[in-house]
């Protein structure tokens, strides 16, 4: 990026603050008193499931869309109504990102860069950093879904804002495309940009995120760092072992072990004991050609948003928490 790096601004007030925002669509709470800070030079994911409300949430922060109650703060200063001296601070890709179609891809970026007054020399090094750099001559229209994907985030980041809001910006990218803009975010990120990003692939956020919220069904229920939330809720450890080896009933008694499945060719140990399992596995059938699975970020946003949504009869609302 071009702009000079705002780490500077790191020790004054949040990036973003929001204070108790609510959205109702029609019938339909979409937002439901949502009180969040993103610190600046935060990578903070916002996870949840298919109508959650991330994007809504993520719109009214950018001041795309007023919320009904609440209140909200861009570097101390509220985004709606549109606050012009806010835009060139903030680079927004939304899931439904405009585009001039009938430029080719180069001129499409000059034209955003030049609405923010960015230097022309900008265009080439984020097309190169979004790898669009081969495709210059390209017409928007003739851009395959996740090339336009690549585009609308060289849009969001041409003008080097410190600011940076990506909606699920990895969603129709091949696993290469993915990857490299893992180490685009990183290297944003090191720079001291803020990035807020909503995402529902968690192996990404866990790898890429300081922390992650939460949504179900409006409400934000856990708001923490992705190692801190995995310990905190221990998730239960998997230990996969080959069918054959042990019979599912003495398995199930090893002391440690909370529940056993059968999946694919394998008994699987769930537990949070995982040294004393293991101990006991090596001295019944030895440990060769077992393998151990940690727990993940997914396996504990599953857990959540289980409990959590009000669907599901085991839901309970008891779990909120914030770091
Ligand atoms: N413009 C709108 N008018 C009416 N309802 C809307 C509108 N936008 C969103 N909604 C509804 O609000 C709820 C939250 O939608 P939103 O798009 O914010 O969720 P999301 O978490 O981003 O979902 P996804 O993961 O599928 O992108 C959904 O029930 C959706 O149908």
């Amino acid at each position: 990026m071009t702009s000079p790096s705002p780490t500077a601004d790191r020790g004054a007030g949040p990036a973003v603050s929001v204070g108790d925002v609510t959205k109702t669509y029609g019938d339909r709470r979409a937002v439901d008193g949502v009180c969040l800070d993103v610190r600046r030079g935060e990578f903070f994911g916002l996870l949840g499931p298919n109508g959650a409300g991330k994007s809504t949430l993520v719109e009214i922060m950018e001041g795309l869309r007023k919320a009904d109650s609440g209140s909200v703060t861009v570097f101390g200063e509220s985004p709606w109504p549109r606050n012009t001296a806010l835009l060139p601070r903030m680079g927004v890709q939304t899931q439904s990102s405009a585009f001039f179609v009938r430029q080719t891809v180069h001129e499409h970026l000059r034209t955003v860069a030049a609405l923010f007054g960015a230097e022309r020399a900008a265009v080439d090094a984020t097309l190169d950093i979004v790898g669009l750099g081969g495709r210059h001559d390209v017409r928007v229209d003739d851009l395959s879904g996740g090339q336009r994907q690549r585009l609308a985030i060289a849009s969001a980041l041409v003008h080097g804002p410190e600011l940076i809001f990506l909606d699920e910006p990895t969603a129709s990218l091949d696993p290469e495309g993915r990857r490299a803009l893992w180490e685009v975010l990183r290297d944003l990120k090191a720079e001291g940009r803020t990035i807020v990003y909503t995402t529902h692939h968690l192996d990404e956020a866990e790898a890429l995120c300081d922390r992650v919220g939460i949504l179900v069904a409006g409400r934000l229920v856990v708001t923490d760092e992705p190692q801190h939330l995995i310990s905190t809720f221990g998730a239960t450890s998997r230990m996969l072992v080959p069918l054959g080896r042990i019979d599912e009933r003495k398995a199930a008694s090893l002391p440690g072990v909370d529940a056993v499945t059968v999946q694919g060719g394998h008994l699987v140990l769930e537990t949070r004991a995982t040294g004393k399992v293991l101990a006991a596995l090596d001295a019944v059938t030895g440990l060769d050609g077992v393998q151990t699975r940690t727990p993940s970020l997914e396996d504990v946003y599953l857990d959540i948003t289980t409990r959590q949504n009000p669907q599901n009869p085991l839901a309970s609302n008891n779990q909120e928490h914030q770091v």
